[in-house]
């Protein structure tokens, strides 16, 4: 289990021989300890190289010989044995170097690692903490803060990131072994008492009390999280009804309507939730199309999953009488409201009755497609996100005169398709994009103002987010958000001559966005957006000075000066602005609790889990800072109304800034008055 050889004349070379990851059983430790103690022994070995059989040196521990009854040599003699041996020992690192077997590497005097290996402490994912040295050598090797890191949340890195945290001392992209081997040639001799971790001190830090707070609200966050997804599948109305007095009714087969992106996403959802689905799309190419996107979708789901597809759940049609005897259609047709009117008086007109008719509109209003049929009640929004058989969000939309049993079933079969889902009210954007929008328009501003594309992005990034805002919107496709703004009167065309206006309506607008839009840029989809992407669908962002041009131009053409503008303006003015529009939103009552908000930003819009949420943030940063910083942003730009502090805002720090599960008081009492 480990075999000890010699190579170039003086170096031991111990090769862990358990296939496939060598694991540390009880044979591998007894082999190790063995060899170890024949190489010291031996007057011709003046250094040793530890290396693991089959290009992986060691996936720690045998999971499987975890129990009571543990036998063989303990792993802590072992690594104290290879610590205090007074010939080098060097670590030949390659594959993995996980749990068990991190430790032992770090109990060795040198560690050299190829350039893709892995590694961690994974033990925290096994519901265990590093017991074999890890918890006491990490730290002083790599610092209290990168290994609480490590140890909490068992992340693997690369070597790259290993040697940058000075975790391993070498990194080749040669034969491991070898370069082992010849580096362990070239420290024969050397004194070795500062090359043994254990005998390091501990680096001291001076705010170790912020370092390990920080680790305390990021568990706190979590812990929150985790009760949050829960509490918002006890949802409410304002009208009083609520998952306690409402029954859902069952849905044995539901309808599609529209097969674009969206609804194509819908059908594998709730083909794979087990409804009966007719996929409804009256352009025959597209639903040719839409078929096979579908059956492709499901079959490789079925084969990541080992289930069988659930392509038998699906009939196709391209006639809109195919819905007549479904108990619940979702319409997915094109966000036009013109068309989605005239697609509610159809169906109103088509289906038996009480079916119910949702919608999956981002952004219409819901009560203007009830009123086009005859039982408005029966009316509700299902806003899913994309990829829809992916995501994990959905908002289930009331409008005015929803009833709480068609909120209730809507909530249901959601839950049935595996999706987290949150019920909110019928404003415009409901509350994912409401919020947005405010996060959206602070960054063209800044980029006004002298930031790029990259600053804004890489500040959002080390907060948490998997993207920053610009990288978000080119995969999104810029032209979305254009189409709605020209609806809205808001677009117009900018041209290279002439007059800017930065003014809409009183308040202040950038039409940085659509200028990009009118040379085409679109994002990923035409290859070019914020960043270029090399080719139309290429996903690799790389800046683009065409961009930093542009934004030189637009700024002389405006008089606007650059100025610098660093990390902490982006996050307090992109994050606060969308705090400030959430908590809008709670005072309007569109959404009952502040866990519905931090649920809908966690799993639909990449907000960090570790942050809890805008909601929970803004609590653990404090909401007077919140108040404060708005307070001072609106001052100095008073033509936007995002900035301007919301009524709760002041309410709850005047009210002594209480803990987020106690904000609904002082929400029903804002509600009362108006
Ligand atoms: C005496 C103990 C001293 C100290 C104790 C410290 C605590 C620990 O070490 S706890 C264990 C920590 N290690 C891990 O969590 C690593 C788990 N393994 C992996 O992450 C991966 O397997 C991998 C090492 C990254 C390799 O991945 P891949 O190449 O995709 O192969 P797999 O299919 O995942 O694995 C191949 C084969 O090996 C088995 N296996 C992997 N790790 C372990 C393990 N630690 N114990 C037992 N068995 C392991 C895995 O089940 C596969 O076996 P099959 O029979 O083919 O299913």
């Amino acid at each position: 289990m480990a075999q000890l050889s010699y190579v170039s004349g003086s170096v031991g070379l111990i090769t862990l021989q358990n296939p496939p990851v060598n694991v540390l059983s009880a044979a591998t430790r007894q082999g190790i300890m063995e060899s170890m103690k024949k190489a010291l022994n031996d007057p011709k070995v003046k250094s040793v190289v530890i290396c693991g059989q089959n290009g992986v040196f060691c996936a720690g521990a045998d999971i499987k010989e975890f129990g009571p009854n543990i036998s063989g040599p303990s792993i802590v003699p072992l690594i104290y044995d290879i610590e205090v041996a007074n010939k080098p020992v060097v670590a030949a690192i390659e594959g993995s170097a996980l749990g068990g077997g991190l430790e032992l590497a770090l109990t060795c005097h040198y560690r050299i690692a190829h350039s893709k290996t892995r590694l961690g402490l994974p033990e925290v994912t096994l519901g265990l903490l590093p017991g074999a040295g890890g918890t006491q050598l990490l730290p002083r090797l790599i610092g209290i803060p990168a290994s609480l890191e490590l140890i909490t949340t068992g992340r693997h890195i690369t070597a790259a990131e290993a040697l940058q945290l000075g975790l391993v001392d070498h990194v080749t992209q040669s034969d491991t072994v070898d370069s082992a081997v010849k580096f362990a040639l070239s420290v024969e001799g050397e004194p070795l008492d500062s090359r043994r971790i254990s005998k390091r001190p501990c680096p001291h830090l001076p705010d170790l009390d912020a370092v390990f707070e920080a680790v305390m609200q990021k568990a706190r966050a979590l812990q929150y999280s985790f009760f949050a997804q829960r509490a918002v599948g006890r949802w409410s109305m304002p009208s009083g009804a609520s998952w306690n007095t409402s029954k859902a009714r069952p849905v044995h087969r539901a309808a599609v309507l529209g097969l674009g992106t969206m609804g194509r996403g819908i059908t594998v959802a709730l083909a794979q939730a087990g409804v009966s689905v007719v996929a409804v799309e009256i352009q025959e190419k597209q639903l040719n199309e839409a078929r096979e996107h579908v059956y492709a979708t499901l079959e490789r789901g079925a084969q990541q999953s080992g289930v069988s597809p659930s392509c038998a759940n699906i009939t196709y049609s391209h006639d809109i009488q195919a819905v007549a005897d479904v108990d619940l259609v979702i319409e997915a047709v094109l966000e036009d409201l013109s068309l989605k009117e005239k697609v509610f008086q159809q169906l109103s007109a088509i289906c038996k009755p009480g079916t119910l008719l949702c919608s999956n509109t981002s952004s219409l209003d819901l009560n203007c497609l009830a009123s086009q049929t005859k039982n408005p009640e029966l009316v509700v929004g299902m806003h899913f996100f994309a990829p829809a058989h992916v995501m994990k969000l959905l908002e289930v939309v009331y409008g005015s005169k929803s009833s709480p049993e068609a909120v209730a079933t809507a909530m249901q079969l959601g839950k049935k398709m595996g999706k987290i889902s949150v019920a909110v009210g019928n404003c415009r954007g409901f509350v994912g994009n409401r919020m947005l929008k405010p996060y959206i328009e602070q960054s063209y501003f800044l980029l006004e103002e002298g930031a790029t594309p990259e600053l804004v992005d890489k500040a959002l990034e080390e907060f948490g987010f998997p993207m920053g805002v610009f990288r978000m919107s080119d995969l999104s496709g810029l032209d979305v958000g254009w189409r709605v703004r020209k609806e809205d009167g808001l677009a117009e065309p900018v041209g290279t001559s002439g007059q800017i206006t930065r003014l809409r309506g009183g308040r202040r607008y950038s039409p940085l966005g659509d200028i990009l839009c009118e040379h085409g840029r679109f994002g990923q989809k035409t290859g070019l957006g914020w960043y270029q992407y090399g080719r139309p669908g290429g996903r690799v962002a790389k800046s683009d000075p065409w961009v930093f041009n542009l934004l030189e131009e637009y700024r002389a053409r405006l008089g606007l000066t650059a100025r610098p503008i660093d990390q902490q303006e982006v996050l307090e003015r992109c994050l606060y602005s969308l705090i400030n529009e959430g908590l809008c939103i709670l005072e309007e009552g569109f959404a009952s609790s502040p866990e519905d908000i931090d649920v809908i930003y966690v799993f639909g819009y990449g907000w960090p889990k570790h942050r809890g949420g805008p909601m929970f943030y803004a609590s653990m940063v404090g909401l007077a800072t919140v108040l404060e910083r708005l307070d001072h942003y609106y001052r100095s730009n008073p033509d936007v109304p995002s900035l301007k502090p919301c009524k709760l805002l002041r309410q709850l720090v005047a009210s002594g800034s209480p803990p987020v599960h106690k904000w609904k008081e002082i929400t029903k009492k804002i509600q009362n008055r108006l």
